[in-house]
């Protein structure tokens, strides 16, 4: 259980294509078992100057687990219980926007939830929580990845709204028109419940969405494959590699709690009076949500 004034360690979840990171000291690959079962993989832990990191391949080393069989619970709480405050999540997007072509990198901000029958939150009968999804990714660390990519000269764009698919098929056009009358910008199939899941826990959520095609909307790009998906990755993974690492050193030194409120969400969200709660549930969320009950 972290206080909120805990200093930074960093966790960094890994999408599609990128399985590990490299320049680690002291790199270790650390196997974590959580009261929702086994996370995606083993978690590899080391530092980048100095600075605590832990790494996480979502779909695991092999991407052996499809987008609609994430552990996202035993995701985060692996990552909280190996002592990570801030997340930055890595994440092949499809683009709904002309201007955002393959290869750009969007620091998405908002999310529209069309996943079905996933576990979206840490909290069940017997310990009813609400928290505020409002803003569900954190403007400070944000803020340090835009100056990150500045001081690597790689563009990104700040801000956009990731509609997230169930998956694991892409969209059918009449769908990827329906997100676009919408306004959303990105589609993928990761960052939800895991940024609301990150915010139950108390854990900074940041998300680098890494464009990778124009998904089946465009009349003049191919609808989108795997293959594609992976080319383009692959073409940006060195951007991504010197991303993460300009932005996690300058995620240290943080001595207090999050500015954007992160670390204090459970403050007022738990409604199940304290007599009320019961003691399984108490215990299974000790690592999440030890801190207020
Ligand atoms: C391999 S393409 C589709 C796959 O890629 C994205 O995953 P991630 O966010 O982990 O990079 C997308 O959401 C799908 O899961
Ligand atoms: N077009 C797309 N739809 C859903 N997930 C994606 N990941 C990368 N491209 C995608």
């Amino acid at each position: 259980m972290s206080e909120p004034g805990t200093p930074p360690v960093v966790g960094v979840i890994g999408g599609s294509g990128v399985y590990d990171i490299e320049g680690l000291t002291n790199p270790r690959w650390e196997t974590v078992e959580t009261p929702f079962g086994p996370p995606s993989d083993a978690l590899l832990c080391g530092e980048i100057e100095g600075q605590p990191v832990v790494f996480l391949p979502r779909h695991g080393r092999g991407h052996q687990v499809p987008p609609n069989r994430l552990n996202f619970r035993a995701n985060i709480d692996a990552l909280k219980q190996l002592g990570v405050t801030e997340v930055l999540s890595l994440s092949a997007v499809g683009s709904l926007r002309e201007d955002l072509e393959p290869g750009t990198f969007v620091l998405a901000d908002q999310f529209i939830d069309r996943t079905v029958g996933r576990e979206r939150s840490f909290f069940d009968t017997g310990l009813v929580a609400h928290v505020s999804a409002a803003d569900p990714t954190c403007t400070r660390v944000m803020g340090v990845l835009e100056d990150a990519a500045k001081a690597e000269h790689i563009p990104i764009s700040h801000g956009g709204t990731y509609l997230v698919m169930e998956g694991p098929q892409f969209s059918s056009r009449a769908e990827s028109f329906l997100y676009r009358s919408w306004g959303c910008d990105l589609v993928g199939m990761t960052n939800m419940p895991e940024a609301k899941l990150a915010r139950e826990a108390e854990l900074c959520y940041a998300t680098v969405a890494m464009v990778t095609d124009y998904d089946c909307w465009h009349d003049e790009h191919g609808n989108v494959s795997v293959e594609q998906v992976i080319k383009v990755l692959t073409e940006n993974a060195e951007k991504a590699r010197r991303l993460v690492a300009r932005a996690v050193p300058a995620l240290a030194g943080r001595t207090r709690a999050c500015a954007a409120g992160c670390n204090t969400a459970l403050d007022t969200a738990v409604v199940t009076k304290p007599e009320a709660r019961d003691p399984a549930m108490i215990d299974r969320l000790k690592t999440v949500a030890g801190r207020v009950l």
